[in-house]
């Protein structure tokens, strides 16, 4: 497949009924903000607020900040556009920059960034918590034991795959009760390159140049996808496939179950506590934690609006210096090739070629963007008849571009 950059594909909009962006504006927004106004004994000034962004998101305009912001985050979304779409339906600009701003304007509901009692309380802590205690994260975490009997590779495998279909653990599907949340899914995989991925990742002393190796991970959801993203991390410094890791996470609640710094300290608690192989991989990592070979991020561009073309220069540097950056889940995959209407078959090389270092996706296909399939793959699931392989989460990828 050809590296020459594509010609841009029309920007994805959710203007059209019946579409899935459109759905997730008209139905899925609206139920997120009931489920938190649920979850929370809100007192009249943020049950008002958030009854205002209910009607606001459904039949009204995107609007400018409220006056209290603070001045830093006005000048961010001044950057982002939100001069170009203040006074717009919400469902006539690009859909990527409408739901990445509704998350913005729910927390202002909650009182999130206000000065008052609810400062900093994550209204979806509770549907976090909920799946890290869940019975299927305990069954999750007592098959590691298995692990240890496999062969290597085989072991590296299965911790790929599972920090790949945790991704399927998407509390978004859930809150809006559209989803296919516990169905039976096909697992299929519509393009694999991990074989590339363990070339540039290979164990210690095998075909390395002797510089330091880092792993970006830009990770996606916290609880059952985090966990699994850890135990790679882990299981990858063991392995001495790399020597550090930068986990770039979420500064503030997001797209409901996006990882914070304050999810990653409950993942990690969660496996220390579970006792057997679980608590090994844990307290590993909190030693690499404590020693600098893992570090934490949350620059504020994971929760820009834009495609990570638009990265500003600090983040540009850090992708530039690692031996890969791994991109987790479906919105990190629409920011990183550009939430348009490509042709399937798009080259991922290409779609990508202005990232500053190599980069893989780890992603289910959850919304309608995908590149990098073959001609027969695309064939085949276009006659599968299965209408829905773009969004139900039933499909993955693992796409990598050196
Ligand atoms: O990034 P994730 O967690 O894999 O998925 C995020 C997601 O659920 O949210 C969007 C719809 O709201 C879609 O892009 C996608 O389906």
């Amino acid at each position: 497949m050809s590296d020459t950059p594509p010609e841009p594909a029309p920007v994805i909009v959710g203007d059209e009924p019946g579409s899935f962006p459109h759905g997730v504006l008209a139905e899925r927004h609206p139920a997120i903000v009931r489920q938190v106004r649920k979850a929370f004994p809100f007192g009249p000034e943020r049950r008002k607020a958030l009854d205002a962004l209910l009607a606001s998101c459904t039949d009204g305009v995107v609007e400018p900040l409220p006056a209290g912001a603070d001045a830093r985050d006005r000048d961010r979304w001044a950057d982002w556009g939100i001069d170009a779409y203040a006074g717009r339906s919400w469902f006539d600009v690009p859909w990527l920059w409408a739901e990445s701003h509704f998350y913005r304007r729910l927390l202002d509901a909650v009182g999130y960034f206000g000065t008052g009692a609810w400062q900093g309380v994550d209204p979806f802590r509770p549907a976090k918590l909920a799946e890290l205690d869940a019975p299927e994260t305990d069954e999750e975490l007592a098959a590691l034991d298995g692990l240890a009997d496999l062969p290597a590779d085989e072991r590296t495998r299965a911790l790929l795959h599972g920090s790949l279909w945790g991704n399927r653990a998407d509390l978004g599907f859930r809150l809006s009760g559209s989803g296919t949340g516990t169905q039976d899914r096909v697992q299929a995989l519509v393009a694999d390159d991990s074989d590339m991925l363990w070339e540039l990742l290979p164990p210690a002393g095998k075909g390395t140049s002797g510089r330091p190796r880092t792993l970006c991970l830009v990770a996606d959801n916290a609880g059952r996808e985090l966990v699994p993203d850890l135990l790679l991390v882990a299981h990858l410094l063991e392995r001495g496939s790399i020597d550090r890791a930068v986990l770039h996470l979420k500064p503030y609640p997001y797209y409901v179950s996006d990882a914070t710094p304050a999810d990653l300290m409950d993942a990690l608690r969660r496996l220390v506590a579970a006792g057997g192989a679980a608590a090994a991989y844990g307290e590993r990592l909190w030693s690499a934690l404590t020693d600098g070979r893992v570090t934490v991020r949350a620059h504020p561009f994971s929760c820009a609006p834009l495609p990570y073309a638009d990265m500003p220069d600090d983040l540009r540097e850090e992708f530039t210096a690692a031996t890969v950056t791994v991109l987790k889940g479906d919105l990190n995959y629409r920011r990183l090739v550009g939430d348009r209407w490509w042709p399937p078959t798009t080259s991922f090389a290409a779609a990508t070629g202005y990232f500053p270092g190599p980069v893989a996706a780890l992603r289910t296909l959850k919304s309608d963007v995908i590149t990098g399939l073959s001609p027969d793959t695309e064939a085949a699931l276009v006659a599968s008849g299965e209408q829905r392989w773009r969004t139900s989460g039933t499909h993955a990828l693992i796409q990598v571009r050196r």
